[in-house]
């Protein structure tokens, strides 16, 4: 585990990016803090305008830029380092093998986002098929669900896969589950995930050491979450743990992340370091 805890303040006007050395300057950005009641960002729709909102989600863009070009420019060398770290990280951690259901991306290389595949073939490990008793405990009784994206209007699904085979390339490029199999029958074991998740490894990026997350722009993981929230509040299910997986350059100063009303925060950031624990589940369990 590493950084103590951290004190999220109220925004600044001008914020300075950790990892670049550039400065963003943002007319009255909302970074207000997080609220772990409802993981959306505390801050009523109806309090911006329009207005302020395309400013916002203007400004969303310019980060996305900024990172976008970061992530590219890092050297491969770095990359691997800062992968296996942070998968080594995860890996090891004891809310990663005590979990049971959890949702996890399939990392996408062309868009440069840290690598899950280690994590992912460890999850799907199947017994038999491990060397020791020891890792065969934590990994052989795990279900997994990964995204599915259902159209262009932010939705998505979480689906079952047993089998990397289980794969096909979407028109996005990502790895996610195909519906059918070889002979065009629709595959029985691939179902939305209705059932409690203990932890959802996020992709994202870029994101702060307060719980704030910027997406690639197609809002698909904070409608999903919001969701998500909202039927495990019906159906009195416990709060999962929110983890996301960040390369040094796409961890930002508080107040470098635009927030919007539908933003979800997240609980915890896996760092080339280690584990940033934000909210107070994450600091009980990290
Ligand atoms: N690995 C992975 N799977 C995922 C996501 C993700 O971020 N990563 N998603 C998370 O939502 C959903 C898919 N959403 C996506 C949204 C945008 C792009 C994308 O290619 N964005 C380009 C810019 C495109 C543009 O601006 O027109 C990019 O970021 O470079 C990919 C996936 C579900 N599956
Ligand atoms: N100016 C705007 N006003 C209102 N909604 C907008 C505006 N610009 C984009 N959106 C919508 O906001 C959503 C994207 O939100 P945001 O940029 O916060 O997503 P994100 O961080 O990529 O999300 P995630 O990674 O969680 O999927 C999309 O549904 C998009 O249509």
């Amino acid at each position: 585990m590493i950084g103590a805890r951290v004190f999220c303040i109220p925004t600044a006007t001008l914020e300075r990016s950790s990892s670049s050395s550039i400065f963003f300057f943002f007319p009255k950005i909302s970074t207000r803090p997080v609220s772990r009641v409802s993981t959306t960002v505390a801050m009523s729709t109806t309090s911006k305008s329009q207005e302020e909102l395309d400013s916002i989600f203007k400004q969303k863009r310019v980060v996305r830029t900024t990172v976008r070009k970061s992530l590219k420019a890092m050297n491969p060398s770095l990359r691997t380092q800062q992968d296996d770290a942070i998968q080594n990280t995860v890996l090891e951690a004891p809310w990663f093998k005590s979990c049971r259901r959890l949702c996890a991306y399939i990392s996408c290389k062309s868009l440069n986002e840290v690598d899950t595949s280690r994590i992912l073939s460890k999850i799907l490990q199947h017994p038999g098929t491990t060397t020791t008793a020891a890792s065969m405990t934590n990994v052989a009784d795990k279900k997994l669900y990964v995204p599915w994206v259902e159209d262009k209007k932010s939705n998505m699904r979480m689906l079952h896969i047993s089998h990397m085979d289980d794969l096909i390339a979407n028109s996005m490029n990502i790895l996610e589950p195909a519906l059918v199999d070889a002979l065009g029958n629709e595959r029985e074991d691939v179902l939305q995930a209705d059932e409690p998740i203990d932890l959802f490894i996020l992709p994202g990026l870029a994101f702060d050491r307060c719980g704030r997350r910027l997406g690639r722009g197609g809002g698909y993981y904070d409608t999903f979450l919001k969701r998500y929230e909202d039927r495990a509040k019906a159906k009195g299910w416990s709060n999962p743990l929110m983890v996301a997986l960040s390369y040094s350059p796409q961890i930002l100063e508080d107040g470098g992340i635009p927030v919007t009303p539908n933003d979800v925060m997240i609980d915890a950031l896996v760092t080339p370091s280690g584990v940033v624990p934000i909210t107070p589940p994450a600091i009980e369990r990290m």
